[in-house]
């Protein structure tokens, strides 16, 4: 498994604190973030990757200072958005999946393989050919999936990956993080999503405030949001 580590990181966009003195070390394999609208949680897991730095304290992805080598960090690092459409950026699904590797300098032979196999494995080789634009929600939201793991990146961040989709979908992708042997945080409104999880973090304005497993965090969740 891989560590995140935040220590005493805090975040405003130049109002009032967004991410408020938070330390956490997270060394479990599936680890969800729950919260109210606007609590900090998309900010704080898109500080694991890079794409918003703290003003002050320091995020680490297995000891390496997100700030100062992001771009090793974003090869260990697979991140998933809420809106597939934002992460795909080739015509064909097939071309989708292969771009992820196009900085990895595989023989290319070993990259098609692997694309191909990337496609089996999310049921996508069937639409292979397809304008990727043009798939249904769900079919995007494994693209999106399938596009970050043909890397085979150490962790997956995926922010609301499940939002909008319908339950039969929703329950597909579940299914597919389920199965990853990566570490996984999941930053979800959709609280059954983690029930399996090993570690669920609940935010409200900017600060932890539980940090439990699964069944207790949720009911304190619940309780916070009444
Ligand atoms: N780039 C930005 N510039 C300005 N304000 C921002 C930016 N990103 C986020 N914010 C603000 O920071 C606050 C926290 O946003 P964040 O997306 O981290 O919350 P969240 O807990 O993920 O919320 P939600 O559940 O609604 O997705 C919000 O008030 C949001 O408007």
């Amino acid at each position: 498994m891989s560590r995140i580590e935040f220590d005493r990181v805090s975040h405003d966009f130049g109002a009032e604190p967004i991410v408020d003195g938070v330390s956490l070390s997270l060394t479990e394999h599936r680890v969800g973030i729950v919260g109210a609208n606007g609590s900090g949680k998309s900010t704080l897991a898109r500080m694991i990757n890079g794409l918003v730095t703290p003003k002050s304290g320091r995020v680490e992805v297995d000891g390496l200072d997100v700030a100062r080598r992001g771009r090793e960090v974003r090869r260990r690092v697979g991140f998933v958005f809420t809106n597939a459409d934002n992460q795909i950026v080739m015509p064909t699904v097939r071309e989708d999946v292969a771009f992820t590797l196009r900085r990895h300098k595989l023989p290319a032979e070993d990259a098609a393989a692997r694309v191909e196999a990337t496609l089996e494995r999310f049921g996508l080789t069937a639409l292979a050919d397809r304008p990727a634009h043009r798939l249904s929600g769900g079919q995007k939201q494994l693209l999106a999936l399938a596009s970050v793991l043909v890397a085979d990146p150490a962790l997956v961040v995926a922010d609301e990956p499940t939002t909008l989709l319908d339950a039969r979908n929703a329950r597909l992708v579940a299914e597919h993080f389920a199965a990853l042997e990566q570490q996984l945080v999941v930053v979800s409104h959709q609280l059954e999503l983690l029930d399996d999880f090993d570690r669920v973090i609940v935010m409200e304005s900017g600060r932890v405030v539980a940090d439990d497993e699964p069944l207790p965090a949720l009911a304190a969740y619940r309780a916070l949001i009444g």
